[in-house]
């Protein structure tokens, strides 16, 4: 994973976790998750729909640091509910601020406009983080192998775990996978294979394809970027993964929820 991008990334999130701090304890972002209603159960979602064919992680998704913005005309709650009436299993919200154009309350607007689990899709290195995830009613959250050491990923996974959510446990490599296998969080967690290389930011469903052997049998595997036409999803299908996260390709449509249907056909 490139250092450039996911070290500036990470530096600007040490810095917000230090105004989070200074906003919030711990103990009154526990409060406020306290509050919320019980998470949607993001992971049994995503099998219900994987076992009748495909599941998909639909993602509001404003801009990218590869593409700058993506969609001009960005109502989360209205994408929301054409990603539901698409036959999406799941959300995937980007709260990040200065690299995507994110936003917490785009996860609260898009959670609330519909009845699907949300992931709150953010680059989480403290538990502070975390907690502020099911505070504004994440489902679920991603965390970054490349980002965290595997003690870090066991304690954050754990984090998590005991607020109810679930964590899809991004890899990129074979490296990482090492990683996750040696902290033993695999049937922990759903495992996503990315299939964009940060370097270069360019896709290759390739990663994907050439890490499933690698992997324990019988391992929910959720293949990540660059997924843009029917082919690529039966080229996965015929793979064996049934779990998809989807952004750009479905941002980038007038009808998000038409794009789905097409890309499920
Ligand atoms: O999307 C990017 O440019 C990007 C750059 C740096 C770090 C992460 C990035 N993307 C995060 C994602 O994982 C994607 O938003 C997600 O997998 C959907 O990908 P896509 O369908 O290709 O929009």
């Amino acid at each position: 994973m490139s250092e450039d991008i996911l070290q500036r990334i990470l530096a600007v999130k040490r810095e917000e976790i230090t105004a989070l701090a200074k906003r919030h304890s711990r103990a009154s972002l526990h409060g406020l998750a306290d509050e919320q209603a019980a998470p949607r159960g993001f992971a049994a979602a995503l099998s219900k729909k994987a076992a009748h064919g495909v599941g998909v992680i639909a993602e509001i998704k404003r801009a990218s640091p590869s593409k700058g913005l993506i969609r001009a005309d960005f109502e989360p709650s209205w994408l929301a509910r054409e990603y539901q009436s698409g036959g999406a299993a799941c959300l995937s919200v980007l709260t990040d601020e200065r690299f995507f154009q994110g936003a917490t309350v785009y996860l609260e607007q898009a959670r609330g406009a519909c009845d699907l689990p949300v992931l709150r899709k953010d680059f989480m290195i403290d538990e502070l983080q975390i907690y502020e995830a099911r505070a504004i009613g994440a489902d679920a959250i991603l965390l970054i192998a490349a980002a965290l050491s595997a003690g870090q990923m066991g304690e954050l996974a754990a984090c998590a775990t005991e607020l109810g959510m679930d964590v899809l446990l991004e890899i990129h490599d074979r490296e990482e996978l090492d990683a996750v296998l040696d902290a033993g969080l695999l049937g922990r967690c759903l495992l996503g294979i990315n299939n964009r290389n940060l370097r270069t930011f360019g896709t290759r469903l390739e990663t994907t394809l050439e890490l499933l052997p690698l992997l324990p049998e019988a391992t929910d595997v959720v293949t990540e970027s660059g997924i843009g036409v029917a082919a690529d999803v039966k080229r996965m299908t015929d793979a064996g993964v049934r779990r998809f996260l989807v952004g750009e390709s479905l941002m980038r449509q007038s009808s998000p929820a038409a794009a789905l249907l097409r890309l499920l056909a």
